[in-house]
């Protein structure tokens, strides 16, 4: 009753919110497997209801790919419904979008529990398995992505005409309005932003925000993208976090920064300021525990077919197993803590992943395997301390450093027999995920690079 009464309060908060930003429409918003952004708008006048009841989703709209062909997935047939029901913390009013709001949802069956197969649902258990060893984890997504124009034939980076330097201070100029106001969006938002940088490749830019709890990460990922593109289109410009867009340039990562806690969140438990470089043993076995699944791994957080072609050697986004202390090679980096914040900012920087993820699936997969290597007091060699593309068989057998997956369908089969991932998303979210995303990888396989290019580009 008074869980009813508390969900009740919020829905009424929501509906307030709304009335006084005169918002009219609210996306009700999830993520596919996919990791493509969808949302089914209300009205304000139904609000009250549907936050509270949710609004119908077919079960076999989850099976589609990124194609969007409905990919044949048992139990997932047109036949059946599921609710998308919102959670009314994430009610945010859309600054570049006048009269919308949106809200992340979870979908759930008919008697209010998880489906199955619901990204968001799979990370709030991986939450409660850490909580129940007594972990919490503060995370976010360090985001990269291309500005770009159209132009006949295809896009273009947005700088190739004037050549800013690469994270030049003069380049801040070039759409410094189009920078100002996506920040302010975001801030509007409850992100905080900490840094701005204009990027390696032409036209590409990085925003870092502050680090928050691991399910308000993975929420604050999908607010983040919106935002970047919807402030952008705006302008006229094309915004997207393809991982790798422009197949002579740089690719754009997402990486996440991550770090544990102890149940109250007031203790480090990455940290001990005992051992020379800081990290506690239970961060070495967290470490471990990534390492280990990796390969399986990447085909949640490196996910689409596009995002292989960004995991090259010596190109700042790793291609092998290796961790290492502040190495920008490895896919693990242990990120050197700042001048008198030691314990509050120190952190493990997870290279192999980008922004075509669906963070709740590539966030949840990540610490569930960091939690695996901790329950098993898993070893991760030593620290790397060079690109492994230059290290020697010796001292990459060392660092236990081995080489990931250079295609989507070798992750997948990787994935397949990973128990602890299978184990951790479960059989329906498992199966619909290797259906989809092999349907894609054999759909992208019978084209051409810029198919490829194209069609990521324009999802994410
Ligand atoms: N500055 C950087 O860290 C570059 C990262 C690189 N663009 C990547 O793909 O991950």
């Amino acid at each position: 009753m008074a869980e009813q009464g508390t969900a009740g309060s919020r829905i009424a908060e929501v509906v307030s919110a709304a009335r006084a930003a005169d918002v009219r429409l609210i996306r009700f918003e999830y993520c596919d497997v996919s990791g493509v952004a969808h949302a089914k708008a209300v009205h304000v006048d139904q609000l009250e209801h549907k936050l509270l009841e949710g609004v119908g989703l077919t079960r076999a709209q989850m099976s589609i790919n990124l194609l969007e062909q409905v990919v044949p997935v048992a139990d997932m047939e047109p036949v059946g419904e599921i609710r998308l029901v919102p959670d009314p913390g994430t009610f945010t009013v859309l600054p570049w979008s006048p009269g919308s709001a949106s809200v992340l949802c979870d979908q759930l069956d008919h008697d209010r529990t998880d489906w199955g197969a619901c990204p968001r649902s799979f990370l709030k258990k991986v939450i409660d398995r850490a909580a129940g060893m007594g972990i919490t984890v503060q995370a976010t997504f360090e985001n990269e992505y291309y500005l770009a124009t159209e132009v006949e034939g295809g896009f273009a980076p947005v700088d190739a005409p004037t050549h800013s330097p690469v994270y030049s201070a003069i380049g801040h100029d070039h759409l410094d309005g189009l920078m100002l106001e996506t920040v302010d969006a975001l801030t509007a938002q409850g992100i905080v932003v900490e840094q701005c940088i204009n990027e390696y490749g032409p036209g590409q830019r990085e925003i870092s925000v502050r680090h928050t709890d691991a399910l308000g990460a993975a929420d604050q990922q999908m607010k983040f993208r919106d935002t970047v593109r919807g402030v952008a289109a705006k302008h006229g410009i094309l915004a997207s976090f393809a991982p790798k867009p422009f197949p002579d340039a740089i690719g754009s990562g997402a990486h996440v920064h991550l770090s544990l806690w102890d149940a109250e969140g007031a203790r480090s438990l990455l940290y001990d300021p005992a051992v020379p470089g800081g990290l506690s043993d239970l961060g070495r076995r967290f470490i471990a525990g990534v390492a280990e699944h990796l390969p399986a791994l990447t085909a949640l957080t490196v996910p689409s077919h596009n995002s292989f072609r960004r995991l090259a050697p010596s190109s700042w986004a790793s291609n092998t197993t290796a961790w290492g202390y502040d190495n920008r090679e490895a896919a693990l980096r242990v990120a050197s803590p700042f001048y008198r914040r030691e314990e509050a900012s120190y952190n493990l920087e997870y290279k192999v992943s980008d922004g075509s993820a669906n963070p709740y699936l590539s966030l949840g997969a990540l610490i569930a395997c960091g939690l695996d290597g901790i329950l098993r007091g898993l070893d991760p060699g030593e620290p790397s301390e060079h690109d492994p593309a230059t290290m020697t068989a010796e001292e990459l057998e060392r660092g236990h450093v081995r080489p990931l997956p250079t295609s989507m369908g070798d992750a997948l089969d990787l994935l397949e027999a990973d128990t602890v991932l299978t184990e951790a998303l479960g059989p329906l979210l498992t199966r619909c995920y290797l259906a989809v995303r092999r349907s894609e990888h054999e759909a992208f396989s019978a084209q051409d690079t810029a198919f490829e290019v194209f069609h990521h580009f324009y999802r994410f």
